[in-house]
């Protein structure tokens, strides 16, 4: 046997013994997953990905393989989730549970939103929910994303695309980072004005509040007055609450008409954004894929290797497999400089073959592939 061929028989047996510990892992999975259905627990785990990374880390006699161990067990982990998830789909749809447009009995439920009463993100989650009591409200976009991995609150509302300032990559970026999952969207016609306390002057006002979001939205308008300070808050309803507490006539906020009348302060200008037909795109976040034969849009995100034809070679499996796209975004890695994610969003059912075949063959040709949600697509105001 020549030297190539023992290290092939090597590597052939150290595969063999592999596939039997993937498969032994994967029972046990099964195992836990049938656990946490009998007992009604959570699937995911906080930080749990973390530690087994670290902890196998110091396993390793040789450290300069840590970043190939994190990739390897990154994967593994994704695919049990993944198992888990199915295996949970499964047992709901056998006991005839119904999930995704999460709208009756929702008081039973924990929801959450980004901002304070009065800020779109919670007449979003007012439009899909419906009538919420008690919901939880953050005040940056992470902690939506860590009151869910931590089980605080059952779903979360956050702002994902404007229609004429487009992604808020923050939260695209977190929805991936955080493990978590899309079960459904809603879209809300925004329209902006500018708010301050009776009796306040265009010519007296000084200083603008909102976020970032607002002031984007309404670049148009600003322009015309240069000599404002734009001072970027949390929510455009933060934006009024604090502008109500300051009690000045030379402070204004850029917000709902909504928020004004929570926090009892007049509209100094109204429609001020860049375009009448604003609207903006929302998540309804949370820990599982939760997905039934109602919904019809799938979103996804894999990584792109730095080589001729990848980008078409991962996309030509839509075209192929006559799916219809209907976002495409790219955003730069966390690990890896000047590498991307290509976050994909199309028509279709994670249960339909088309869209299992042309995801099998993207997920294998990835260093990094990862089903963000299966749902119901929201038509576009
Ligand atoms: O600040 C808010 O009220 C939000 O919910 C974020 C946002 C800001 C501007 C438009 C849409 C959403």
């Amino acid at each position: 046997m020549s030297d190539l061929d023992q290290y092939r028989a090597k590597i052939e047996e150290i595969d063999r013994q592999l596939t039997k510990l993937f498969e032994e892992r994967l029972n046990v999975v099964n195992d836990i997953c049938q656990y946490k259905i009998d007992h009604g627990l959570s699937i995911e785990q906080q930080n749990h990905e973390e530690e087994v990374v670290k902890k196998n880390i110091q396993h390793l006699s040789n450290k300069g393989y840590a970043d190939e161990l994190t990739r390897f067990f990154l994967n593994t982990m994704e695919i049990s989730k993944q198992v888990q998830h199915k295996k949970v789909r499964e047992n709901n749809a056998k006991n005839k549970l119904s999930h995704n447009t999460v709208t009756n009995n929702v008081n039973h439920l924990k929801i959450g939103y980004y901002g304070v009463q009065g800020s779109f993100s919670e007449e979003a989650m007012l439009q899909y929910f419906g009538d919420v009591k008690d919901a939880k409200n953050y005040e940056e976009f992470e902690d939506v994303f860590d009151a869910i991995k931590s089980g605080e609150i059952d779903y979360g509302v956050v702002p994902i695309e404007n229609s004429s300032t487009g992604t808020i990559s923050q939260v695209l970026d977190l929805v991936n980072r955080k493990g978590l999952y899309i079960n459904g969207e809603t879209v809300l016609k925004i329209n902006q004005h500018l708010i301050g306390v009776e009796g306040t002057k265009i010519e007296d006002i000084n200083e603008v509040y909102s976020h970032p979001q607002g002031f984007e939205q309404t670049s148009e308008f600003l322009r015309n007055y240069r000599h404002w300070t734009l001072t970027p808050f949390h929510s455009t309803a933060d934006s009024v609450k604090l502008v109500a507490e300051l009690n000045d006539q030379t402070k204004v906020a850029i917000a709902s008409e909504r928020a004004a009348k929570i926090y009892n302060l007049e509209i100094i200008k109204e429609n001020i954004n860049n375009k009448t037909g604003n609207s903006t795109r929302f998540f309804i976040i949370s820990r599982n894929l939760i997905a039934n034969e109602t919904c019809n849009k799938v979103s996804v995100v894999f990584s792109m290797e730095h080589k001729a034809g990848t980008l078409y070679h991962l996309l030509r499996h839509f075209a192929e497999n006559d799916i219809n796209m209907v976002k495409i975004e790219s955003r730069p890695q966390e690990y890896g400089l000047w590498k991307y994610l290509l976050y994909v969003d199309f028509q279709g059912n994670i249960e339909e073959a088309r869209v299992n075949r042309a995801l099998g063959l993207i997920s294998q040709s990835c260093e990094y592939y990862r089903l963000l949600g299966c749902y119901k697509q929201c038509e576009l105001l």
